[in-house]
C-alpha cells in the first residue's frame, strides 16, 4: 500500500529500544503497512560480515562490533522512504543517537524490564551475546541494570511509545 502522506515520507524512521522490545517485528509490520522499504540493522551487519552477531562478538569483541555497527548505520541506503529497526545497543554508542535524530524520525519502544524478560525468556538467548548467556533471575537483574543505563539514550528519541499498548495505527501516524 503506498504511503498516504507524501510530504514527509522521504525521512527514514528509526525504531529503537532494548533487545526484545519488538523493533524487528513491528518494523516489518510498519513497512508493510506504509509501503516503505525495511532494513534491520542487525540483519544488515550479518549479511555484510557473513557471520552471526554472536560469532562476531566472540571473534572480534564488542568494541569492534560497535564500530562496525555505527559505520553500517551511517551508510545505510536511505535514499527512499525506509523503516530501520536498529540493534538494541546502537543508540548508546558514539554519536549514533544524534545522527539518527538528525537523519530521520526516531521512535523508542519502551517496555518495563519484567516484560522484556518475559519475552526474552521465550527466545533463544544464545543469539543475543549482549545477554552474556544469562537466564532466569540473573537475566532479570541484568536487564534491570542495563535498561536503567540505556534508557537515557533511548529517551533522546523524538517519540517514546509504550510498546505494550502500541497500536499499528499509532505507529503509522508517528512515522509520518
Ligand atoms: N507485541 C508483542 N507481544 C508479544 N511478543 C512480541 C511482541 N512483539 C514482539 N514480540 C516477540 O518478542 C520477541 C522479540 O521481538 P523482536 O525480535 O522483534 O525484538 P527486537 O527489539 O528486534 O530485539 P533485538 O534487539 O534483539 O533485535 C520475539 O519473539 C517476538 O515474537
Ligand atoms: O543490546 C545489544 O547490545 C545488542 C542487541 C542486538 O540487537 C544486537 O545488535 C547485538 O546482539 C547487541
Ligand atoms: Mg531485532
Amino acid at each position: 500500500m503506498p504511503d498516504e502522506n507524501n510530504n514527509t515520507n522521504t525521512k527514514a524512521v528509526f525504531l529503537i529500544g532494548f533487545m526484545g522490545s519488538g523493533k524487528t517485528t513491528w518494523g516489518r509490520k510498519l513497512a508493510n503497512q506504509t509501503g516503505r522499504a525495511f532494513i534491520d540493522l542487525d540483519e544488515t551487519i550479518v549479511s555484510e560480515t557473513g557471520v552471526a552477531i554472536t560469532d562476531y562478538f566472540a571473534q572480534h569483541g564488542e568494541c569492534a562490533f560497535r564500530e562496525l555497527e555505527s559505520r553500517i548505520l551511517k551508510n545505510l541506503p536511505l535514499d527512499r522512504p525506509t523503516i530501520v529497526s536498529t540493534g538494541g545497543g546502537a543508540p548508546c554508542y558514539f554519536d549514533n543517537m544524534a545522527w539518527m535524530n538528525k537523519t530521520g524520525i526516531t521512535i523508542y519502544f519502551y517496555l518495563p524490564a519484567k516484560a522484556l524478560w518475559d519475552r526474552l525468556m521465550q527466545t533463544d538467548v544464545s543469539t543475543r551475546p549482549a545477554l552474556n548467556g544469562l537466564s532466569g533471575e540473573a537475566l532479570l537483574a541484568f536487564i534491570e541494570t542495563k535498561l536503567a543505563e540505556r534508557d537515557p539514550y533511548y529517551r533522546q528519541a523524538g517519540h517514546v511509545v509504550n510498546q505494550l499498548s502500541l497500536k499499528l495505527e499509532e505507529l503509522v501516524k508517528l512515522a509520518n
